[in-house]
């Protein structure tokens, strides 16, 4: 039997902390991924602190698997939140990459939903509309966009399929360093980009899941890519775009996390102007008309507010 003494350096060894990466997670499991590029499952240590991917975190081993001790103070969150639950997509990111395409069509209210959800935690969003080798319909895409043309930073037109050399090039562009998650309606071409920035990202997906539910068959979680070997630029794929809460938004939030709106917020005769409805109100002046000027709030983008901010007004707490 060893000596008391002797057992202490080991036992210091097994508690000692790590950091690591949160590169994937699928109900309380957690793939990390260590400074050295080594990954392992770990399970959090009680009921708190649940991390997410993109956390990091520190973590202790213990056998072949690990406990996350402790998870950093996060710089964002990326969620949504409607009245039964929070969804946590990922955390410490840099961009939110919204892509959608020519078809099927998009639906507006979900792409300003998450610009806002983006914006609530300063977090920089792209826009991309993928399919431009379809022409009409690209065409009528492009068209509706306009005001998200104007606003954050354009909007970049993709054609992943037919053109993917060329927006490998034009992604990476904006994405070299950073910390992207990928957001998108079903059809618009997500695993296309993810396949084209990360080849053999599928059969990556699958290992993750079948390692963090014991080889059972899953719906894909959300997974952390590096696209470079240096692993400097990642990639976070995630499932679900629908009903995109914001019910972690105040109502009178809303227009400062609408950029075209908040241009006009500060033009208002009332310093608490809902610009629902009140006189000398800057943001109901600026919006569009048969006679309006360009740079005016578009008339779609106005009444999405209104609707948005019924919406948040009636929440239950
Ligand atoms: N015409 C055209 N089709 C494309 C382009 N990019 C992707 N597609 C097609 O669009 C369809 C959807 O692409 P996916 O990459 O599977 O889209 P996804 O967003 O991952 O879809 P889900 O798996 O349903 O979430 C596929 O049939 C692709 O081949 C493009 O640039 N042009
Ligand atoms: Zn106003």
């Amino acid at each position: 039997m060893a000596k008391p003494g002797r057992a202490a350096p080991a036992a210091a060894a097994a508690k000692a902390l790590h950091d690591g990466l949160v590169v994937a997670s699928h109900g309380r499991h957690c793939l990390v991924e260590t400074p050295t590029g080594e990954r392992l499952i770990c399970h959090p240590r009680g009921k708190k602190s649940q991390a997410v991917v993109g956390d990091r975190v520190h973590w202790q081993a213990s056998e072949d698997e690990g406990t996350i001790e402790q998870v950093l103070p996060r710089r964002n969150l990326f969620y949504r939140q409607d009245e039964i639950r929070t969804k946590s997509f990922a955390a410490n990111l840099d961009h939110v990459l919204i892509l959608i395409a020519a078809e099927p069509e998009f639906s507006e209210h979900q792409l300003a939903r998450a610009l806002i959800a983006a914006e609530a935690e300063r977090i920089t969003p792209i826009i991309a509309l993928n399919k431009s080798d379809l022409v009409e319909p690209f065409e009528r895409a492009w068209t509706k966009l306009a005001p998200y043309r104007r606003m954050h930073h354009g909007v970049l037109p993709l054609s992943l399929k037919a053109s993917g050399e060329a927006d490998y090039a034009s992604l990476m562009k904006l994405l070299a360093g950073k910390s992207t998650l990928v957001l998108g309606p079903s059809g618009s071409g997500k695993s296309t980009l993810t396949n084209l920035l990360v080849p053999g990202a599928t059969v990556l997906t699958q290992e993750i899941s079948q390692a963090l539910n014991s080889g059972k068959h899953t719906t894909t979680s959300t997974t952390w890519y590096w696209i470079d070997e240096a692993r400097t630029t990642g990639l976070i794929d995630s499932p679900g775009f629908q009903e995109f809460g914001l019910n972690h938004i105040a109502p009178m939030q809303l227009a400062g996390l609408m950029p075209d709106i908040a241009e006009h917020a500060n033009d208002c005769k009332f310093y608490n102007c809902t610009h629902l409805h009140e006189p000398g109100c800057g943001v109901i002046a600026n919006v569009e008309t048969a006679s309006s000027g360009p740079g005016a709030i578009s008339a779609s983008r106005y009444k999405i507010y209104g609707e948005l901010f019924a919406e948040l007004s009636q929440k239950r707490y």
